[in-house]
């Protein structure tokens, strides 16, 4: 037996954060030695926090990152463990993303990644190149204030793609994040040549789904080749729209055996290790014949540069230490959220994170009562939930209740025990009705949400503003330009004004309630305005520009009408769900923008308004961005799919133009779509994920004659 006790972690990292980021590195650092660990990995560009994007352009923040780890040598961080830390790297004027591998006050190993994410949300060749495979290994010139620092005064370090070998001969060898996800990922050929560990430090986002794929890549690497696989990931929110979700996961010989949590609160730093056995990783590898002859046949790939790592250091336990400690059995199961679970938890976590770290002191809502904003809601209950059960049994002056006094300005022996509770301090929620377009349906629905998350909620009624907003534009244009809606007679000029004057109203409330709503009960601080517009309506430009759409940020931007749906009704339970049985009333009425009049024999709803259903948006949103259908793709695509729905070409190419007409008008709406938490590969968000132009010849001329030349030659019968 040799056996090795491997950590990695999760760190709620924040770019440019240099302070909070070296603590959360060096919390990580110390819980995995009091592990037991002798190998410690930690995720990509930890440093400086991974989403520090454009920063990285300058050098104050390779250098401050340099800095970073000349701390972690001149603290002792270093000394009897092998750090495997994420960090930017200025080599001949080409800046790389690199892993820095330390020990014992040396620098081993700079080893930059050769496959960089470019994909998605993705922009990694914006700020680093990729090492070029061929280019093996190179002499850096470390920085003073880390040759300072170390032992010897060493002045180079190799760097390149390179792995370590130690004095008992264990052999371990890096890979960072992408590399990992691609056909010819760096781990085939440490494996076929014998490294026995590989670290993986990463920063992946949240996306629904996708833990599943990276459990899978881990177990498939490992049970071809054999070996140990070591994933650190960030958490939570660094910033921006995307939540890291954590998971960090250690995997032996084709098993995950340990896993860090995806979703939590709890703490900035969480840190797991395995014991493993090396010896099970060489009869592994033996015994799959096929691995063995390959890795024997070597011939057509070069070989790897290995570093001989001088000195008596082992990852290994000594005997001695041996004696007492245990290899750690496979998960008998990997956790995993349903979908959601996903939406309650993410979202949940990457609000937690913005508030306490924007400042600020809880969130504004204007709850209509319908599924949005009700999603939004609940997610905020969801939130509340989470941090009373994190909170349960913590240190009096454990972090997460600084944080939580800090927001909510309770005193110092403040401990939330109840949900509700918290959630009354937390959110601020109020229905803006108006006299003849609001329901008294909705309005009873959003005070059940309301008072079921216990949000402290507020009634007004905003047709006093929207009179004096008339009486400004009549004072110019005089008595008679008084608009009507249409069913009072007025043109859909005058309906869709007085619509969105309506809604634009709410937004103006909003910021209003969200400045003083905390003065007026008494309180210091302000809130922040949560949006809830849905991937469906943003994309059909079906909602008003600047009304409530537009707020700080919004959790629930990236996620589709149905999703949300399917949620809600989970969120409606009490055992699986968050109990908040109101949802059900929500999830099961229909639709409505309520700004025009409720008459005997009308009621607006959104599907008839947008001209076409949620579940058809939902198709058009995935094929446009999941499946890159221009117009023409989407027709052939849908008229194949939707054929057994009894629907013709030319009624599905019909549907795909008016889609695309209403896209193309509204496009410009989406360049101001608040910041959205990014759930779903299949979002509009213009600013960073969804790149295309914002103005567009609505007529698709070229596209749609396409079309109907194809339906045209089609027999009459499939026409
Ligand atoms: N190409 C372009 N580039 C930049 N800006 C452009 C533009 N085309 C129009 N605009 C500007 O856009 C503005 C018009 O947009 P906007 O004021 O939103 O108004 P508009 O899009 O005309 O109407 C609002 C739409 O949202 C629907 N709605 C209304 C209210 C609530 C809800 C709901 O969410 O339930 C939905 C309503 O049925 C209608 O389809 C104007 O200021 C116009 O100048
Ligand atoms: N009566 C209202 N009171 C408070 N807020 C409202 C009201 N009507 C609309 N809003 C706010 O404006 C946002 C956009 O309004 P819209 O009519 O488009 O609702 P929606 O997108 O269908 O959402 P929901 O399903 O929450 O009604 C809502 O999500 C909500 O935050
Ligand atoms: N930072 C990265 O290289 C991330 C890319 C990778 N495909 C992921 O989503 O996990």
């Amino acid at each position: 037996m040799h056996l090795a006790t491997v950590a990695t972690c999760n760190l709620n990292q924040w770019a440019l954060d240099f302070t909070g980021n070296l603590r959360r590195t060096r919390a990580s650092i110390a819980a995995a030695v009091s592990l037991g660990a002798r190998y410690r990995v930690g995720p990509e560009l930890e440093t400086t926090g991974y989403g520090a994007e454009d920063h990285f352009l300058e050098l104050d923040t390779e250098a401050h990152s340099w800095q970073a780890v000349a701390e972690l040598m001149s603290a002792g961080d270093t000394e009897g463990v092998l750090l495997d830390v994420g960090a930017p790297v200025l080599h001949r004027g080409v800046l790389y993303n690199c892993r820095l591998l330390l020990l014992d006050r040396r620098v081993l190993l700079v080893r930059p990644k050769m496959d960089l994410a470019d994909h998605a949300n993705y922009r990694e060749a914006r700020w680093f190149r990729a090492w070029p495979r061929e280019r093996q290994v190179e002499q850096f010139l470390l920085p003073e204030c880390v040759r300072e620092r170390c032992a010897d005064f060493q002045m180079f370090a190799p760097i390149g793609n390179a792995v370590l070998r130690f004095e008992d001969g264990l052999m371990l060898g890096c890979e960072t994040c992408e590399e990992l996800w691609t056909p010819r990922a760096p781990h085939l050929d440490m494996q076929l040549d014998g490294v026995h560990v590989i670290g993986n430090g990463s920063a992946s986002h949240h996306v629904l789904r996708k833990l599943h794929v990276r459990e899978r890549l881990l177990e498939s690497a490992t049970r071809k080749g054999g070996g140990v696989y070591v994933y650190a990931n960030q958490i939570g929110c660094d910033g921006g729209r995307l939540y890291y979700d954590g998971s960090a996961l250690i995997a032996l010989n084709g098993d995950i055996i340990k896993q860090a949590p995806q979703f939590t609160v709890e703490s900035e730093v969480q840190v797991i290790a395995a014991t493993v056995d090396i010896d099970h990783v060489r009869s592994y590898r033996m015994s799959l014949a096929a691995r063995a002859e390959q890795a024997a046949r070597n011939t057509n790939r070069p070989k790897l540069h290995v570093i001989q790592v001088e000195g008596p250091f082992s990852i290994c336990l000594a005997h001695e230490e041996a004696a007492s400690a245990y290899p750690t059995p496979p998960l008998e199961r990997v956790v995993h959220c349903s979908p959601w679970e996903e939406i309650a938890r993410g979202p949940a976590c990457w609000l937690w994170d913005y508030l306490r770290r924007s400042g600020l002191n809880g969130f504004f809502l204007p709850l209509s009562g319908g599924a949005d904003s009700s999603s939004t809601a609940a997610i905020v209950g969801s939130m509340c939930q989470m941090l009373v059960n994190a909170a349960a049994g913590t240190d009096p002056q454990h972090a997460l209740l600084q944080d939580i006094r800090n927001v909510t300005g309770a005193g110092d022996d403040y401990i939330p025990t109840d949900a509700r509770e918290l959630a009354r301090r937390i959110l601020h929620t109020v229905y803006m009705g108006s006299k003849e377009a609001s329901s008294a349906e909705t309005k009873r629905r959003a005070a059940v949400v309301a008072e079921q998350i216990g949000a402290w909620h507020a009634d007004v009624n905003i047709d006093g503003i929207v009179l004096a907003i008339l009486a400004v534009f009549q004072r110019v244009f005089g008595e008679g330009k008084c608009p009507q809606f249409r069913a009072h007679g007025g043109t859909k000029t005058e309906n869709m004004a007085l619509q969105c004057v309506q809604a634009r109203i709410r937004m103006v409330v909003a910021y209003l309630f969200a400045q003083l709503t905390l003065w007026a009960r008494g309180r210091s601080g302000s809130l922040l305005v949560l949006g809830s517009a849905n991937v469906d309506e943003a994309l059909r430009g079906y909602l008003t520009k600047y009304d409530c759409s537009s707020a700080d940020i919004n959790p629930i931007g990236g996620i589709s009408k149905a999703d949300l749906r399917a949620f809600l009704r989970w969120a409606a339970d009490e055992k699986e769900g968050l109990g908040y049985s109101s949802l059900v009333d929500v999830v099961e009425a229909a639709p409505t923008a309520e700004l025009e009049p409720i008459t005997k024999e009308y009621t607006q709803t959104d599907e008839e308004d947008m001209g076409m259903t949620y579940d058809e948006l939902s198709w058009f949103g995935k094929l446009r961005k999941l499946h890159r259908c221009g117009p023409f793709a989407m027709y052939e695509r849908l008229r194949c799919s939707w054929r057994a729905g009894g629907l013709s070409a030319r009624e599905v190419a019909d549907k795909v133009k008016f889609f695309f007409r209403m896209y193309a008008i509204n496009r410009h709406k989406l360049t101001v779509l608040t910041p959205s938490y990014h759930a779903e590969d299949y979002s509009p968000d213009d600013n960073r994920f969804d790149l295309r132009q914002f103005l567009y010849n609505a007529r698709w001329s070229w596209q749609f004659e396409r079309m109907d030349e194809d339906v045209a030659r089609r027999r009459p019968k499939d026409q």
